[in-house]
């Protein structure tokens, strides 16, 4: 039996962020490998017109449980939602709820954040620093509280090139921002954004830094640890690969390249495409959440989630493999054909976004106009530009993080851990994964049919044929034009092709 699975067992768990990606995928490997644990708390909001019971049973009937309930059959009574809004003051949590909380948790996963890069820094500092700096005031006041396991990004300190396994100070002291922000009005502190945040590229990995200084100057007492993965994508193996929910990382691109709309991106092919599966970052946080209430490191550790260090892949071979996929398993309804440019070159881009992105957009939406219909694709191209340039910072840039925390967790696992809760990244093969994540987008974030594939590529088929007939008909203009305003156009002409009464 693992040890790791084992130590869960009976245990009562607090999770924020369990309604998020990796939340959900944490709470299925828990269920599947301790289905005898006692309880997992989850702190939840009400959302999009749904109440708590709703939103859970919601997440519990999806596919990604699927195994875990075969495991564990009373998965229902095992998970208890509890009313929180990480935004308010006093995280909104009841009384009676605090209480329990407070006297029957055993191990803190926290997981809940803003991932947006341009949330404006009062709401930023709110939830990624502020909720941080909350929770573990209550987890002091948790006498049985065995571990406090923060999650993180391996991007809180991307200002540097090469990061360590350690926390870097940052220039102004948290409790002065969050104190800030208080009093502050919203334009003011529009303004001061970008000195505050220096070089870091947004707002999101600069309040994550804050967010782990807090969990150093305010955990000191607790058994704290830190997890820092980079960026996170679709389950490798577990419960089953490609499961993957929303547009976040690369996801959201993957599909405006499938689906014919982005053609071209401002992007390093020799970058190194720090992409980590979400099984493995829950893998690894699971361990860490066991050695850090067994062996209680004398200081907090914190443990990088990278793969770029011990099995790289690149942005390009990654676009290679995702158009490769698409020859394969095409989406539906594509827009243009799936193509892949990337170049680090802003003039080439400039290009590109004009030819392969605007002049279709453009020509699309002046046939909707003709056909009566309300023109919609500039728009569309408008906002997926403005989320391409978002993403430019992390694309174009390669950091190496070093893994000595993480190397000498898995040195400590038994053979058996090992297997069960594999976060061994070298183990990873790229090109099956890509394949995979791609399939699992089409499947569970496009719910579209396998069935529908035959006609999708004919579809491509005959969007093929649209874009040799329109460049044929273009080159033909071209040609015409030049004949009728160049002579030495007309005389090359003559050369190629002599009049038949000569
Ligand atoms: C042709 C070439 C093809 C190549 C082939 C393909 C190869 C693959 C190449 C892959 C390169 C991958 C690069 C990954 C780099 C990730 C680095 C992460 C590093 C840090 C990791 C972390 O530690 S942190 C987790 C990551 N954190 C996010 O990844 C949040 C992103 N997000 C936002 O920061 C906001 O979303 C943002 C976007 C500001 C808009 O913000 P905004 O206010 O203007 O508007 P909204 O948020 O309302 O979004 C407006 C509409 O963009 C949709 N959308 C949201 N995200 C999207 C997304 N990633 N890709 C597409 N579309 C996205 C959204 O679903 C809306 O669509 P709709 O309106 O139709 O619903
Ligand atoms: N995805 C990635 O690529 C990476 C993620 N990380 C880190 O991993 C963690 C999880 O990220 P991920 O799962 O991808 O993010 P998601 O955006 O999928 O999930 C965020 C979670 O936080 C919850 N949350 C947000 N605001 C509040 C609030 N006010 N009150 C209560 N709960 C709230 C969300 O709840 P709701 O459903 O109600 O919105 C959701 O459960 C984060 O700490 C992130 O920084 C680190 C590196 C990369």
């Amino acid at each position: 039996m693992s040890t790791i699975a084992a130590f869960y067992g009976g245990k009562s768990i607090l999770i924020t962020g369990a309604t998020g990606f990796l939340g959900k995928v944490l709470m299925e490997k828990l269920f599947r490998t301790s289905p005898d644990l006692k309880v997992i708390y989850i702190l939840v909001r009400p959302k999009a017109g749904q109440t708590l019971q709703q939103r859970v049973v919601q997440i519990l009937n999806s596919k990604l449980f699927e195994k875990a309930k075969e495991v564990c059959p009373n998965v229902h009574e095992k998970i208890r939602a509890v009313y929180a809004d990480l935004n308010q003051n006093d995280l909104a949590i009841s009384k009676g709820d605090m209480q329990e909380l407070l006297s029957c948790t055993n191990i803190v996963f926290h997981c809940a954040a803003t991932v947006r890069f341009n949330d404006h820094l009062r709401h930023a500092v709110q939830l990624n620093v502020t909720a941080t700096q909350k929770l573990l005031l209550m987890a002091s006041q948790m006498p049985k509280l065995e571990a406090f396991i923060h999650i993180s990004t391996a991007f809180s300190n991307c200002n540097l090139k090469h990061i360590d396994e350690v926390i870097y100070p940052c220039p102004v002291e948290p409790k002065k921002i969050i104190d800030s922000m208080e009093w502050l009005d919203d334009a003011i502190i529009d303004e001061i954004t970008p000195k505050l945040i220096g070089d870091q590229p947004n707002t999101y990995t600069y309040t994550k830094a804050l967010g782990e200084m807090v969990v150093q100057q305010e955990g000191g007492n607790l058994n704290v640890a830190i997890v820092r993965p980079s960026i996170v994508g679709a389950t490798w193996q577990e419960p089953f690969p490609g499961w993957v929910d929303n547009l976040n990382g690369p996801s959201g691109l993957i599909i405006a390249t499938g689906k014919g709309f982005l053609r071209a991106l401002r992007a390093t092919p020799m970058a190194v495409a720090d992409v980590i599966p979400v099984d493995i970052v829950v893998n690894l946080t699971l361990a860490v959440g066991w050695y850090t209430a067994v062996q209680r490191p004398k200081s907090t550790l914190i443990y990088h989630c990278t793969s770029g260090n011990l099995n790289p892949c690149y942005w390009g071979k990654m676009g290679f493999q995702v158009l490769a996929t698409f020859e394969k398993i095409p989406f539906e309804r594509a827009f243009r054909r799936p193509n892949a440019d990337l170049t680090s070159n802003t003039f080439t881009t400039q290009y590109w976004n004009a030819v392969s992105h605007w002049a279709p957009a453009i020509i699309y939406d002046f046939y909707l106009r003709l056909t009566g219909r309300k023109p919609r694709m500039t728009k569309l191209m408008n906002r997926l530009l403005r989320t391409v340039s978002m993403l430019e910072y992390f694309i174009n840039r390669s950091w190496e993080w070093s893994t000595c925390n993480t190397e000498m967790l898995m040195s400590k696992l038994s053979p058996e851990d090992q297997r069960v809760f594999n976060f061994d990244v070298r183990q990873l093969n790229w090109l099956e994964y890509i394949e995979n994540y791609v399939l699992g987008i089409k499947k569970y974030l496009l719910k579209e049919d396998m069935a529908g594939i035959p006609e999708a590529k004919q579809h491509l088929k005959r969007l093929r044929n649209i874009h040799y007939l329109f460049n044929t008909a273009l080159f033909l203009i071209a040609w015409r034009l030049l004949m009728a305003r160049s002579q030495m156009a007309r005389n090359v002409w003559f050369f190629i092709c002599p009049p038949y009464n000569l």
